[in-house]
């Protein structure tokens, strides 16, 4: 991984990029800023700036994540929702396993550290989890707060899913804004059942909002795996290409949403997500909404007759119906 972290050095030293996967177009991508830290992701801009691409890189283990993946993809993540020229976000896995040529998006928590208050940082075990706060600060399920990013992120967020997405893997993709998927290679299994885990949250309840009640709940309660396809045909997957085109027919998806409106992708996001998020949905629409009004003349009359210690003039400004 150091080594990765070199080459990338060096690349980036010379305008440009190293191929981090077989998918990766060289051409199109360049290291996203501070993406040198990085050692279980990947982390790039496309060449104008627009688009980033964030992928797992533990291709050996099917892009499992451990603590320090998931801190990774939420800093990666937090960056490009912070960059104002970046509106999409592929999400991938970067491959094939230099074991056995499998792909993977990802394959959810590694279970080989998993410990009994949650995912255990390296050169941790078990042991802490007696000793009252020192365990709890151990073991960590922070996957949640990477969902609840991509969920409350006023920007599109693509799942590229080059293998499998299993576990926790799935429901990083059930909790993307869209997803796209490898026709040869494309595996799809929910099993949190399987090894005694259960994401409660987007990846059940909200999957079932996705794709309906009985769909949702054979993928859970049977853990069968199932295709590309067959995640199209039950709503799952926006859409199934081959595999050699997957990243180029995503990133055509993401310069297609780059020639809309950002305010008008920012409330359509929110919009579609406030009916299932309560007050916290409704917030964040909100917000957007205050941010729009800020902007108008009446908000600013509002501002400044405050300031000027006046009442403030609305005459000019209509009750619309
Ligand atoms: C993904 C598989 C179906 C792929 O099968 P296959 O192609 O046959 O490959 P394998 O030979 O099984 O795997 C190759 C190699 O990778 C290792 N590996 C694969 N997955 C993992 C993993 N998750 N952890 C550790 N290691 C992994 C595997 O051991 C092999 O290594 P070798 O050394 O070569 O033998 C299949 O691999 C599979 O089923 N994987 C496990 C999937 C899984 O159960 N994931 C965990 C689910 S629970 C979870 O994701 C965390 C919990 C969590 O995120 C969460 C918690 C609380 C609330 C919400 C969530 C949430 O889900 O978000």
């Amino acid at each position: 991984m150091a080594a990765l972290a070199r080459r990338e050095e060096r690349d980036r030293e010379r305008g440009v990029s190293s191929p981090v996967s077989d998918l990766f177009d060289p051409a199109e991508w360049v290291a996203a800023p501070g993406a040198e830290r990085y050692t279980d992701i990947t982390a790039h801009v496309s060449t104008d700036g627009r688009v980033a691409r964030i992928a797992f890189d533990r291709p050996e283990v099917r892009n499992a994540f451990r603590p320090r993946t998931v801190d990774e993809l939420y800093d990666a993540l937090d960056i490009a929702r912070q960059d104002p020229r970046i509106g999409v976000v592929l999400l991938t896995g970067n491959g094939p396993s230099p074991k056995d040529g499998g792909w993977a998006f990802c394959s959810g928590g590694d279970q080989r550290i998993r410990g009994r208050t949650g995912y255990q940082y390296e050169g941790k075990d078990d042991a802490g989890e007696a000793s009252g706060d020192l365990g709890a600060a151990l073991g960590r399920l922070h996957i949640l707060e990477v969902q609840r990013l991509i969920r409350f992120m006023p920007k599109v967020v693509i799942a590229v899913v080059p293998g499998w997405a299993a576990g926790g893997g799935h429901s990083l993709h059930v909790v993307c804004d869209l997803t796209i998927a490898s026709r040869e290679h494309g595996r799809f299994k929910q099993t949190d059942a399987d090894v005694g885990s259960f994401d409660a949250g987007y990846g059940s309840a909200f999957f079932a909002r996705q794709i309906g009640q009985k769909f949702a709940r054979e993928v859970f309660f049977l853990a069968e795996e199932y295709s590309a396809e067959r995640a199209y045909e039950m709503g799952a997957v926006n859409r199934v290409v081959d595999h050699a085109d997957l990243e180029r027919e995503a990133l055509a998806m993401a310069r297609v949403i780059l020639t809309k409106s950002p305010t008008a992708i920012r409330m359509l996001k929110f919009a579609f997500n406030a009916v299932d998020d309560g007050i916290a949905g409704q917030q964040l629409f909100a917000g957007e909404a205050t941010r729009l009004a800020y902007g108008t003349d009446e908000a600013v009359e509002g501002r400044d007759a405050f300031l000027q210690k006046r009442d403030p003039d609305w005459s000019p400004y209509p009750w619309h119906y």
